[in-house]
């Protein structure tokens, strides 16, 4: 369990210290404006940066105490870009730093739809490809691949994976995720910009603005049509989507 302990930043990119927990079994969505601190909460979150106030704690261990080795088997961040000095061939990006086998690679590459660009070079993909490719990865560093059930308590983070997807990959991209929290006890965090998909898919969803935490629950209770059109400075209107019921964010011509 990855829990935050008034955990936050006092100098820029500056984030409000707060308190919560990611649960297994839970996709969370991290949403908010430019700017609003969301790839800073995700470094404090992963790890990469340690809080100026409060802990961040996977079980009941700060991340910074952690074996780098172990706590790579334990969490996986996604970042916003894929930076390569090498053109390597997909299926040994996908196994690189993971002791993941030949068919443990090829598992997680049919999670993804990639088996088709396995033996291509990963620097001549779209950005779409690349994307997946970079969350395949993700997913054979924390043991998605094995047969046998990987590690309990397992933390994916992920930044805008949908930002370069169209909508047929976004969808089958969120119902993966939510399936592999679920059917994984993985918790997954992941910054998404659209709020529809945010609404469909996640399971809870944290509002950010201007560096501080403002809002934390359910996508229904989040999803507020007030809150939205000030935070995010938009003309629109949340209906509700018939079916399930779930927010519906529609913007003004
Ligand atoms: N090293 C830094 N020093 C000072 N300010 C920074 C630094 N890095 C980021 N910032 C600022 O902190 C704020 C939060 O940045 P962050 O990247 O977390 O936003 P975000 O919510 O992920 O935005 P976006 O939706 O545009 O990706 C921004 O205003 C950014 O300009």
């Amino acid at each position: 369990m990855l829990s935050l302990i008034e955990a936050g930043f006092a100098r820029p990119p500056t984030l409000v210290p707060f308190s919560d927990r990611l649960m297994p079994g839970e996709l969370l969505a991290i949403v908010g404006p430019n700017g609003a601190g969301k790839s800073t909460l995700l470094s404090l979150l992963s790890g990469f940066r340690r809080p100026e106030r409060g802990t961040v704690c996977l079980d009941d261990t700060p991340l910074a105490g952690w074996d780098p080795a172990a706590l790579a088997r334990r969490r996986a961040l996604v970042a916003q870009s894929l930076t390569l000095g090498f053109d390597w061939p997909v299926r040994e990006l996908v196994a690189l730093g993971s002791e993941a086998t030949e068919s443990e690679v090829d598992a997680v590459l049919a999670l993804l739809d990639l088996q088709a660009l396995a033996e291509r070079g990963a620097l001549g993909l779209s950005g779409g490809e690349a994307q997946r490719v970079m969350i395949a990865r993700a997913l054979c560093q924390l043991g998605l691949g094995r047969s046998e059930q990987p590690e309990p308590g397992r933390v994916l983070l992920l930044d805008e994976p949908t930002s370069a997807l169209d909508i047929g990959q976004q969808q089958r991209l969120l119902r993966l995720l939510r399936h592999l929290a679920q059917a994984h006890r993985l918790a997954i965090a992941c910054v998404l910009h659209d709020l529809n998909l945010t609404a469909r898919y996640a399971h809870r969803v944290w509002l950010l603005e201007r560096g501080r935490r403002i809002a934390a629950g359910t996508p229904a209770e989040v999803l507020d049509g007030c809150t939205l059109a000030r935070v995010f400075d938009a003309e629109l209107t949340v209906g509700s989507r018939q079916g399930d019921g779930s927010p519906l964010v529609l913007l003004a011509p």
